[in-house]
């Protein structure tokens, strides 16, 4: 079952999302190079409450973890943004094998996964209002990298027998998304897009230079888990990234030397 044919895949995307083809979609290859350090940029500042962390979902196209978002408990602030973003949630991107899956890829080179922290615009009344503005979102990625078992996944993994099929959901509680992230929040910084449809240009990206560590054992497990509903023909959820899109002369901005 390739996702590619037999659901919309990504070069089908503009037929129903003309704004596939627009000005400032991601994800994108980062050319470390050419992208200039901003003295300016601002360390990021993530404060996480465990508590705000509500359940884990198979929405047919990742697994999401989603997150109580009616106050500040969970933000991201400074970095290139100003005010403040609270967190909705999590998810991931991921390969059919270990040599691709990540969305963004840095001088071409693609990892196995990579992690979306998914915050939005306190300015606006909600989510769904903050995802139509340019300044609405703001995605912090992360890379993962094959290499020793990451403990910090486990619990995430564990659950993946409860969600299987699309559409299956189950509680979880008391997860702490910033034991996920890497020892450097170096970061490089361009104005975006979501990388699924509706593909909605409002999001201020921040990538992470430094991965995580994922072994192979635990990236088969992603693989374990289907694009398909329960009562269908089984398709096991695997390459949910896009590619690179068009840079279209935007900058990226770099936190560090
Ligand atoms: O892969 S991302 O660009 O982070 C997509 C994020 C995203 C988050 C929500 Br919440 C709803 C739709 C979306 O497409
Ligand atoms: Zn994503």
């Amino acid at each position: 079952c390739d996702p590619n044919t037999e659901i919309q895949g990504p070069d089908k995307w503009c037929d129903n999302f003309p704004i596939a083809n627009g000005p400032r979609q991601s994800p994108i290859d980062i050319v470390p190079g050419a992208a200039s350090f901003d003295a300016e940029l601002k360390p990021l500042n993530l404060k996480y409450d465990p508590s705000t962390c509500l359940d884990i979902l198979n929405n047919g196209h990742s697994f999401q973890v989603t997150f109580v978002d009616d106050s500040d408990s969970s933000t991201l602030t400074d970095g290139p943004i100003t005010g403040t973003y609270r967190l909705k949630q999590f998810h991931f991107h991921w390969g059919a094998s270990d040599d691709k899956g990540s969305e963004h890829t840095v001088d071409g080179t693609k990892y196995p996964a990579e992690l979306h922290l998914v915050h939005w615009n306190t300015k606006y009344p909600s989510f769904g209002e903050a995802a139509s503005q340019p300044d609405g979102l703001a995605v912090v990625g992360v890379f993962l990298q094959i290499g020793a078992e990451n403990a910090k996944l486990q619990k995430l993994l564990e659950a993946f027998d409860s969600i299987k099929a699309k559409g299956k959901q189950t509680t979880f509680a008391n997860f702490d998304p910033a034991t996920l992230l890497p020892g450097s929040l170096d970061y490089w910084t361009y104005l975006g897009s979501l990388t699924t449809p509706p593909l909605l240009e409002s999001v201020t990206w921040i990538v992470c230079k430094e991965p995580i560590s994922v072994s192979s054992a635990q990236m088969a497990k992603f693989r374990s888990l289907l694009f398909s509903a329960e009562g269908e023909t089984e398709c096991c959820m695997v390459d949910n990234y896009r590619p690179p899109q068009p840079l279209k002369g935007r900058p990226v901005r770099a936190s560090f030397k």
